[in-house]
């Protein structure tokens, strides 16, 4: 397999950049990380390593090629005013500044607005991927994920809690394997409201 099979047939933008993924770049730089770190990159095992790597890159941030308004495009009015609450929605993004894997659970909830509209369960797994799916910090990624509901959705309230184990704390550095960082984002009425925020914040536990 190459790595032009993957090649979507329309070249994406980045939403960065405007231009599209480079394979031909991303390789070149795994060939000199190889050198950097003391290996020949042209031993058997490692010859097809960059443009392996190049692939799976291309994968792991495919979220700077996609637009969020595409994800949350189709709303539907349910007339539903109360909370829709998706826990434990399985996450793996990439630290911005170590490049190495931080994962664990998203939490997305939000109260429709005057409107009703609602958007289907599936899209918020999918809003919380594409934003995992760039070089992060687990603040921007939470606030991003709220911020793009409020948008869309012209929600009454936003409620969006994420809880990461970051590899560059576990397998390096501090070395705190296990460790969890929690972060939220609340908007709207989650935000204003102290009940309504507990109330979320109970069923998002389970309790
Ligand atoms: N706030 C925040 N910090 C993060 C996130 N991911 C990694 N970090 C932290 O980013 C910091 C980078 O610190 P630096 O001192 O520049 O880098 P470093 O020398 O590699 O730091 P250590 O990880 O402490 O060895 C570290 O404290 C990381 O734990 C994140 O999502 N949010
Ligand atoms: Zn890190």
């Amino acid at each position: 397999m190459t790595s032009t099979d993957q090649m979507p047939s329309v070249e994406l933008r980045s939403v960065t950049t405007g231009r599209g993924f480079d394979a031909e770049r991303a390789e070149a730089a795994v060939r000199e990380l190889l050198i950097a770190v003391g290996e020949d990159p042209d031993r058997e095992g490692l010859r097809d390593t960059p443009a392996r790597v190049a692939r799976a890159y291309r994968e792991v941030f495919s979220g700077m090629f996609t637009d969020p308004a595409d994800v949350l495009a189709k709303t539907f009015d349910e007339d539903h005013r109360e909370l829709v609450l998706v826990r434990d929605i399985p996450i793996y993004s990439t630290c911005e500044h170590h490049l190495v894997p931080f994962h664990g659970v998203a939490h997305i909830g939000y109260i429709p607005g005057k409107s009703g509209a609602v958007t289907g369960l599936s899209k918020l797994a999918r809003l919380a991927d594409l934003y995992a799916k760039r070089p992060q910090v687990q603040e921007r990624l939470t606030s991003q994920v709220a911020d793009a509901l409020v948008d869309r959705l012209d929600p009454a309230g936003v409620l969006v809690v994420i809880e990461c184990e970051h590899l560059c704390m576990s397998m390096r550095g501090i070395r705190k394997p296990g460790s969890v960082t929690t972060t939220s984002a609340v908007r709207g009425i989650m935000r204003t409201n102290a009940s309504t925020r507990a109330e979320a914040m109970g069923l998002l536990r389970g309790t």
